[in-house]
């Protein structure tokens, strides 16, 4: 990805990116977009339009000084009244029409912004580019349209202004204004200068600006304040926090000061210019005989048309600012993701084993082989455990058998079929799975259940059976709202639950799901050991027509599988049941023996790793 001041770095390419913001507004809605369009354009020739008024209205008085008759000032203040009136009326129109474009934009944005990323395949979330372009983008996208589309609509308006002051101006003296704008121009160089050096500056922090709102939400987060607290750490980390702000704050105002500086010389040459085309229209409407309405509206044209140019002098630096994050929204929108190849094969419902052909796998952007020359088979309706130390594999061989990342080289085969080869939406409706690092919905408890089987919604007695048979019915029951209970300290009336209940939630859903495969990543590593050991035995009994694969830490579970597969670096050392792996009086027998010894001496408490 370029950075963005080589994207932007011509005429070009700022003209190609408002294209694509204005396809991007287009596309949000087009009826919104052509009314506010419409309006603003109305808007912006109130300034001159009201200048003519008032030009007439002057012209009236002075008349009515000789002829003592008030009807004409009268009937023009009385047009005035009206054209305010329809002003306001006008205005109100474009901040309605502004604020439905702009939520029309969110939810575009929005849309278009999930759309890519269900498209997405894992290995793209892994590189941290695309996934830092997804963050920035999701945390900043309301903020930004918003204030985008202020800057268009405003540099609008002014536009339409400076045309009502150059058809004001045609017949008594285009060149002022041509001279008016280049008097200007030094303003808009050093303008420019200004946002690029604090965009470099912005973008240069932006890690750092991430890094310190991260540790502010470390801060915050109901889950870390008691470590926070104890260990202390609340004025080491505002200490860190008010020292970055104090750097930043120093570095921007070296800037704003040099640039303040240049920008009062700017200043005095528009005024000089200002006020020298004020005497030169004073001179010119004497010596034409003009009327002193014509030498207000003059004046004040003059004087419109300057502002207007400073106004969209800092559209333009705005526009810059948001430039980052609208860079970032495109990128992300305009990323190619190739399509997934059509994968129509059915999904075998009475396979009768899964096989690992030779696999080896690194992730993307890595060189090191993470699986490696990997054979085994697994049999239907049986049990597996895959057990290791950190780090030696086994959530990586769950991944691949997700199809989450393809092997790199080697083949899955479900009998003789390529598992990438099986309609992935098949594939998934049959594989179930629940992680350790499990999600916790912001629903109640009876979603939180019922999302592990999306068809079965509405199953109120099939979430209670799954419930039951994870256990977590016990502490629903006891609940004020039992399953209707809102979940998480973030949501008003919700209960905070221990993270061995969200766990049993979380293995309920398991219960939900009809699969022929299931897949127990770690879910049970917050509960003590018996209650793992009761949870698996009643697994087993539950899940005897299912292809179960555990991955636990805990050797004691561990037992109860079918057979066992011991990985180390990558690679599968040894396999085979309990008891044959324990005469082996290998790397298991050494693990099993490891952690026996210290139940014996009590000093394993909670053994969730090694
Ligand atoms: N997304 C990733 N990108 C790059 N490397 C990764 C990624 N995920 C895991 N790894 C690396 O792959 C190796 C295997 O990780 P994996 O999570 O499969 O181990 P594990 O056996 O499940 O460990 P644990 O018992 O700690 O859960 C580790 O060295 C890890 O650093």
């Amino acid at each position: 990805m370029k950075a963005l001041h080589e994207k932007l770095a011509t005429l070009q390419d700022y003209i190609r990116m408002l294209a694509k913001i204005f396809a991007l507004l287009w596309k949000s809605s087009k009826h919104t977009l052509v009314l506010l369009l419409f309006f603003n354009l109305l808007a912006g020739l109130s300034l001159p339009i009201t200048t003519i008024i008032w030009k007439f209205f002057i012209d009236s008085v002075v008349e009515a000084f000789a002829s003592k008759d008030l009807s004409k000032p009268i009937l023009w203040i009385l047009i005035h009244l009206l054209y305010t009136q329809f002003n306001d009326i006008m205005h109100n129109l474009c901040r309605y029409f502004e604020s439905n474009q702009v939520d029309y934009m969110n939810k575009h944005i929005t849309e278009l912004t999930l759309d890519q990323i269900e498209r997405m395949e894992m290995a793209d979330f892994d590189n941290a580019e695309i996934y830092d372009c997804i963050q920035k983008v999701n945390n900043e996208s309301t903020q930004h349209s918003m204030n985008l589309l202020r800057t268009l609509i405003l540099a609008l308006q002014n536009f339409s202004s400076m045309s009502g002051a150059i058809v004001i101006f045609l017949n008594f003296g285009p060149l002022i204004l041509l001279i008016s704008f280049f008097a200007c121009l030094p303003s808009l160089v050093i303008n420019i200068k200004m946002s690029s050096k604090l965009f470099d500056i912005f973008t240069k922090r932006f890690e750092r600006l991430r890094f310190i709102n991260y540790l502010k939400s470390v801060v915050i987060t109901y889950e870390n304040i008691k470590e926070v607290k104890v260990n202390r750490l609340n004025s080491y980390f505002k200490t860190m926090i008010i020292n970055d702000f104090n750097t930043f704050l120093n570095e921007d105002k070296k800037i704003r000061k040099k640039f303040s500086s240049q920008n009062s010389m700017a200043s005095l040459l528009e005024n000089i210019v200002s006020y020298s085309f004020q005497i030169y229209i004073l001179v010119k409407v004497v010596s034409r005989n003009l009327t002193l309405g014509d030498l207000t509206l003059f004046i004040s044209t003059l004087s419109n048309f300057q502002n207007s140019i400073q106004n969209v002098l800092s559209s333009i630096s705005s526009f810059y600012d948001d430039a980052l994050y609208i860079q970032n929204l495109f990128s992300l929108l305009e990323r190619e993701i190739p399509n997934q190849e059509a994968t129509s094969t059915p999904y075998p419902a009475d396979f009768e084993k899964i096989e690992f052909q030779n696999v080896y796998f690194k992730y993307p952007g890595r060189e090191e082989f993470v699986l490696k020359n990997i054979s085994f088979i697994l049999s239907a309706k049986k049990s597996y455990s895959f057990v290791g130390l950190n780090g030696s594999g086994k959530t990586t061989l769950v991944k691949l058998l997700l199809r989450l990342y393809k092997p790199t080289s080697g083949n899955i085969l479900m009998d003789d079929i390529n598992i990438n080869d099986i309609d992935l939406e098949q594939y998934y409706k049959h594989i179930g799975a629940v992680f350790q690092d499990f999600i916790k919905y912001p629903f109640n408890i009876e979603k939180n259940i019922a999302l592990g089987a999306i068809e079965d919604l509405n199953n109120f007695s099939k979430v209670k059976k799954a419930a039951e048979q994870s256990g977590a019915d016990r502490f629903i029951e006891e609940l004020p709202l039992k399953y209707a209970t809102m979940l998480n300290k973030e949501w008003s009336e919700a209960t905070q639950l221990s993270l061995g209940q969200w766990q049993r939630l979380a293995i309920s859903r398991a219960f939900m799901s009809d699969s022929s495969i299931l897949i127990l990543d770690e879910p049970t590593a917050s509960l003590d050991a018996e209650a793992e050991f009761e949870l698996f035995t009643k697994f087993k009994d539950l899940m005897f027509d299912k292809t179960t694969i555990l991955i636990t830490h805990r050797l004691s579970t561990i037992r109860l599988v079918d057979e066992i597969l011991v990985l180390k670096d990558g690679q599968v050392l040894e396999s085979g049941n309990h008891d044959t792996l324990l005469r082996y009086n290998g790397e298991y027998a050494r693990l099993y023996k490891m952690q026996s010894d210290m139940y014996m001496k009590g000093e394993l408490v909670n053994e969730g790793s090694h």
